[in-house]
């Protein structure tokens, strides 16, 4: 059962939940633009919201824009943190290196998440704790399936 938090929104279009129990609702443009190929925009969305303490809004890219046209999100995930009162902006890339893309006013250029957030209190040591990991990471464990016996 999803959960749901009331936020305070200021916006000329309210960002929608395509489908009851998605994660992101769409944010819509509120310029009309074309990205050309390769170009960086940051694109307004005419949305603030008051997120309740606790909470961040990420900015994530909407898959089939990016499937289909190479369009993401540069900074993805972006973050909207509950104290940020302005409008949130959209940073987009065209990644397409040959056909620009169009985008109107109300066009859905990405999607909204929020979620729970917990502060960390970080305390310096000298010596952390050891771990099953430890320092190994990047590839470490390697890339074909584990139960093949191919760690390469
Ligand atoms: O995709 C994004 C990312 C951020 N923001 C807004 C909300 C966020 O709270 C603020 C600052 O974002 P961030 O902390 O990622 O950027 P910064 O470069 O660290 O800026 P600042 O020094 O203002 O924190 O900008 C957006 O509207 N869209
Ligand atoms: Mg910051």
């Amino acid at each position: 059962m999803t959960s749901s938090i009331e936020i305070l929104i200021s916006a000329q279009n309210v960002p929608n939940y395509a489908h009851p129990g998605d994660a992101g609702a769409d944010l819509l443009s509120s310029e009309d633009l074309t990205l050309a190929p390769g170009e960086r925009r940051m694109v307004g969305t005419g949305v603030s919201i008051a997120l309740p303490d606790g909470f961040v809004a990420f900015v994530v890219p909407r898959s089939g824009l990016a499937a289909k046209h190479g369009i993401t999100v540069v900074n993805s995930p972006g973050t909207v943190d509950a104290g940020y009162r302005g409008e949130i902006k959209v940073i987009l890339l065209n990644t397409d290196s040959q056909v620009p893309y169009d985008i109107a006013v109300g066009d859905r250029i990405a999607q909204l998440i929020v979620m729970p957030v917990t502060r960390a209190v970080f305390v310096p040591v000298e010596t952390l704790p050891g771990s099953h990991r430890g320092d190994g990471g990047f590839g470490s464990t390697g890339y074909s399936s584990p139960t093949n016996g191919n760690q390469s």
